[in-house]
């Protein structure tokens, strides 16, 4: 079997002036394209997770624990292995800059491209995340599109780098219920198709639950339950995850 892609071991993460760990002794593995879902209750530590997987932290946070990369047999770097999406699209985008010459520029960063290469790639880009003619959106700003064109171009740019790992973050939660849909959609395919690995963190379970072929559950910093999507929706061994999957009411059957 091949190395895992990611292994978080005692993973311990506590930040400045904070009283207690966002994250206790927490392990972990991602395979080479596999799609994990993290799901717990606000400020159980779904986002410290992914930031200290990103190397993200800010300054000053105590972590103990480790977190290896053996498929890449090095250090992951942030941006070319590990994509992000966030929930707020518009903000991770420059408003005074055309979208196409955004993601160029990511794909200069991250691959070492030249300006002509780079531009070309950049409409590959838009096109692979379904923008219709790529061409005329590359010229708008980002004030010009629709929250859910944003956040396709902020896919685009995570993709830029051909990173092993997205990371989406709440990625799909401004927005409304179909672009949620078509958006969690498109991270299905896209992952697929490029055999990258996901971690996709959501308080909508139901809709990671089409979306991620594993589940783990946090609660105070601290994995509580972990498994195959289909088990942990529908044979939940903790009180706490029924407790989250009751409050899906939506939740359809898997
Ligand atoms: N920069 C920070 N400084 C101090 N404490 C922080 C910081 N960021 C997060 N925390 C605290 O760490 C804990 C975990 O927060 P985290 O954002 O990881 O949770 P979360 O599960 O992602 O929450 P949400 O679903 O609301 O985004 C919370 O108690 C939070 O208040």
């Amino acid at each position: 079997m091949s190395p895992p892609l990611l292994i978080v071991e005692n993973l311990t993460v506590s930040y400045p002036s904070a009283q207690t760990p966002a994250l206790s002794d927490l392990t972990l593995n991602l395979q080479r394209g596999e799609r994990l879902g993290l799901i717990g209750e606000s400020g159980s530590g779904k986002s410290t997770l992914a930031r200290a997987v990103a190397g993200l932290l800010p300054r000053g946070t105590s972590v103990a624990g480790r977190i290896e990369w053996p498929a890449l047999n090095r250090p992951a770097e942030p941006g070319r292995d590990i994509g992000f999406v966030f929930q707020d699209a518009g903000a991770s985008l420059d408003p005074v800059m055309r979208v196409g010459a955004q993601i160029a520029e990511v794909v200069r960063a991250d691959r070492n491209l030249s300006w002509h290469e780079a531009n070309k790639s950049a409409l590959d880009l838009l096109a692979a995340v379904s923008l219709p003619d790529p061409a005329t959106l590359a010229r708008s700003y980002p004030h010009q599109l629709s929250g859910g064109q944003r956040q396709r171009v902020a896919i685009a740019a995570a993709l830029a780098g051909e990173p092993a790992l997205l990371l989406a973050d709440e990625a799909t939660s401004a927005l409304d219920t179909i672009v949620q849909a078509e958006i969690a959609a498109l991270l299905d395919r896209l992952v697929r198709e490029r055999n990258m690995a996901l971690i996709f963190i959501t308080h909508d379970i139901a809709l990671a639950s089409n979306l991620v072929s594993r589940i783990a559950v946090l609660q105070d910093g601290r994995l509580v339950e972990e498994g195959v999507t289909h088990d942990v929706i529908t044979r939940p061994s903790r009180p706490y995850t029924r407790e989250l999957l009751a409050a899906h009411w939506e939740l359809p059957a898997p």
